[in-house]
């Protein structure tokens, strides 16, 4: 049994990793993302047309730098920025702007959601802290309800990070891809049914020993 942690312990991990031992956040997101890439690769390998729908933190980050990465890997990728761009992280913004580059729309319209052939959820991560409402919910919705798969980036987003529980509305995944360690809210019965198959990306940096 693999072991699993809060939100607040990742969190503790994560500025831990980044305040004290001196490893940048943005090195973390990028060996994340990386991961992240590897399974999507993996596991929809035929898939060539990929939206990735972003939030304005740090998930969104992920979203951004996978973006980039899958591109890279000779797929067409497009973002959706769900997200309030006043309120975008430091992370989140660097990763737009490297995604202007590489010529990624960056788009927020949403009918990319039902023509895709994978859908990358990277709305909420571990940072969500209260019920989804609209637009995230409708977003939400679209998604569950197109035909493509849909992996999700560290935790399925809507769900609750510790208890798994519905904040609302969330997304429904095929696949997770989540950061370190499992999430307790993951180990639930009702997490497992909206994260679909699990993968633990334990490889990507974070110093988590207590
Ligand atoms: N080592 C690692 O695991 C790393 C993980 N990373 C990723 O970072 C996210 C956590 O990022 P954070 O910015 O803290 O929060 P989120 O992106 O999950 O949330 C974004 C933002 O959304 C706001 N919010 C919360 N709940 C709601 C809501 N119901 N409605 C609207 N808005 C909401 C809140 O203000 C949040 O700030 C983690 O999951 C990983 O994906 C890093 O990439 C680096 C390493
Ligand atoms: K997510």
């Amino acid at each position: 049994m693999t072991k699993a942690i809060t939100a607040a312990q990742m969190k503790h991990y994560d500025q831990y990793t980044i305040n004290t031992i001196g490893i940048p956040s943005m090195v973390l997101m990028e060996r994340a993302s990386l991961a992240l890439r590897d399974e999507i690769l993996k596991q929809y390998p035929q898939a060539q047309n990929i939206t990735i729908v972003a939030g304005s933190g740090n998930n969104g980050g992920d979203g951004l730098c996978v973006a980039r990465l899958l591109q890279i890997a000779g797929k067409h990728t497009t973002v959706i920025e769900a997200g309030n761009p006043n309120h975008f992280s430091e992370e989140h913004r660097a990763q737009a702007k490297t995604c202007d580059y590489y010529r990624i729309p960056q788009l927020t319209t949403l009918d990319t959601i039902d023509s895709a052939d994978l859908l990358v959820d990277a709305i909420f991560g571990i940072g969500i802290d209260r019920e989804v409402r609209d637009p995230y919910a409708s977003i939400i919705n679209q998604m569950n309800a197109a035909s493509a798969p849909i992996i999700a980036v560290d935790v399925p987003s809507g769900i609750n990070t510790d208890t798994g529980e519905v904040l609302g509305t969330a997304i429904k995944a095929d696949t997770t891809v989540t950061f370190t360690f499992n999430k307790i809210g993951l180990t639930t019965k009702n997490g497992q049914q909206y994260a679909g198959r699990i993968v633990v990306a334990d490889d990507m940096g974070t110093y988590a020993t207590d």
